[in-house]
């Protein structure tokens, strides 16, 4: 095959280089009516028709001779089994990730709290795990055994009491590593189901599907979009595209590992984006030299060809300010900071999902293994959203719990504010329980 780079190169001098990059970073296919309409469509055929619309939507989408409902469902012992099925150094490496995968998500546990007030009221939160978590693990072009491990610990951490999982296996194809990845972290159902339909079914519920509480992961447009349209009926975490990378290197590392780092994310989807910014201009055209040398070598090189072409770009700006600058306008799920000192950068940085610090941090070991989640806010949502974590399982209750001197006291703010808004059965209530000085 042949292949060839042609990487948009952008300098921040450039009078236009907002509207350059404004142009850079939109992502067609999100305003595109025609996926909009067709997962909406998909949506409410599911919602009508259940677990036939699904079987309908799989034979279609996922190109699977699939009768009936049955054959879309995985039984725990065929989870099982798949462990048995892989080799020892891929079960290894699975329980490796996953056991520091945990304890990384160990941390973020949060527990209920309270403090007790001096006239003996009781004020605080109380955590609880979701009932049912709904987890969308991508299988369209690639599989993402990394991904069932990424979403589902941090639901288990939480306590979540019924993990379940879809993934769509195109063709018919089963990966048996996901497989095994769901028997390692506990997922407790599994559904080959993908696309909208399968988050349609997650939220809405088919005579199959349980209905979750959340549904949270990863996946292509079809997904990021129907995740937008259940967002209320079901929580979401984040919406959570094509794979982004943002490398800022001040030129001194090895522009072959910069330009396979960019390629890391390239390679999932030609709708991913990567991207390099550097104050040095002949690093860029090394880097731009390292692209066109390793791109032949690369497995996927047609879907890293389209990405690097079509969303990817080479920035040069006029120092490592500007770059944190441009960074932040970006906002991307990952940012790699390839420079001598990047803790002194660091407090610069405002928006990114992940921060992967200095030369030897390479983007790939956060995607795997290092701990922290790979599940993080893309398209510029970084601005407002956090990596997917145990937070995400775990919701709060407010605990108000006040003792007759407290209600007293507090009934007489309440009822001045209630009168205010001339809510005069909230006065009322609050009156009741004023307690009579005189006695
Ligand atoms: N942010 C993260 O943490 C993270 C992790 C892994 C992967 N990713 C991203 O997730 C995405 C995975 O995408 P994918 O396509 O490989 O898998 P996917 O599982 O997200 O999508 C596959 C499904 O899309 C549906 N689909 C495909 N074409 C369709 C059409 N024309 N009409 C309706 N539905 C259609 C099918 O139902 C199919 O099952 C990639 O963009 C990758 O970069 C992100
Ligand atoms: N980079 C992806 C998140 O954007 C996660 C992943 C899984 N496998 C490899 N990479
Ligand atoms: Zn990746």
């Amino acid at each position: 095959m042949t292949t060839s780079t042609a990487i948009a190169r952008l300098n921040a001098a450039d009078p236009d280089f907002a509207h350059h990059l404004d142009h850079l970073l939109s992502w067609e296919s999100v305003s595109d009516d025609s996926v909009n309409q067709r997962v909406l469509d998909i949506i409410k055929a599911v919602r009508a028709r259940g677990d036939a619309a699904l079987v309908d939507f799989t034979r279609q989408f996922d190109g699977l001779d699939v009768q009936s409902m049955a054959d879309l469902i995985l039984p725990r012992e065929r989870l099982e089994l798949a462990l048995t099925r892989i080799t020892v150094p891929q079960r290894e490496a699975l329980e490796v990730a996953a056991a520091r995968v945990r304890s990384y998500h160990e941390q973020q546990k949060q527990d209920s709290w309270s403090y007790t007030e001096a006239d003996g009221t009781v004020l605080g939160q109380k955590v609880t795990p979701l009932d049912r978590a709904g987890l969308y693990v991508p299988g369209g072009k690639a599989s993402y055994p990394s991904s069932v491990l990424m979403n589902a610990i941090p639901a288990k951490v939480a306590g979540v009491t019924e993990v379940v999982m879809v993934v769509p296996t195109p063709r018919g194809e089963i990966n048996e590593l996901v497989l095994a990845a769901a028997c390692i972290a506990g997922v407790d159902r599994v559904f080959t189901i993908g696309g909208a339909q399968a988050v349609a079914a997650l939220a809405y519920g088919t005579e199959s599907v349980p209905k979750v509480d959340k549904v949270v992961g990863p996946g292509n447009i079809y997904v990021a979009t129907a995740k937008r349209h259940v967002f209320g009926q079901v929580g979401i975490d984040m919406i959570a595209g094509p794979s982004e990378i943002l490398v800022v290197c001040d030129g001194q590392t090895d522009p072959d590992w910069i330009a396979m780092d960019l390629f890391s994310q390239a390679e999932h989807d030609e709708d991913a984006q990567a991207i390099l910014v550097s104050p040095d201009a002949e690093f860029l055209d090394k880097v731009a030299a390292s692209i066109d040398k390793l791109l032949p070598t690369m497995e996927r090189a047609e879907i890293i060809e389209k990405s690097i072409n079509g969303r990817g770009a080479l920035i040069l700006v006029q120092d490592m300010e500007q770059a944190i600058e441009v960074a932040n306008r970006i906002a991307p799920e990952h940012l790699e900071l390839s420079v001598a000192d990047p803790q002194a950068w660091l407090p610069s940085i405002r928006h990114a999902g992940a921060i992967f610090m200095g030369r030897h941090t390479s983007e790939a070991l956060g995607d795997y293994c290092a701990g922290p989640n790979h599940v993080l806010p893309t398209s510029g949502t970084a601005r407002f959203s956090s990596p997917l974590g145990v937070y995400d399982f775990q919701k709060r209750s407010s605990i108000i719990f006040c003792s007759p001197q407290g209600a007293s006291e507090l009934g007489k703010t309440a009822s001045v504010l209630a009168r205010g808004e001339s809510l005069s059965a909230h006065a009322r209530s609050a009156e009741y329980r004023i307690l009579d000085e005189g006695k």
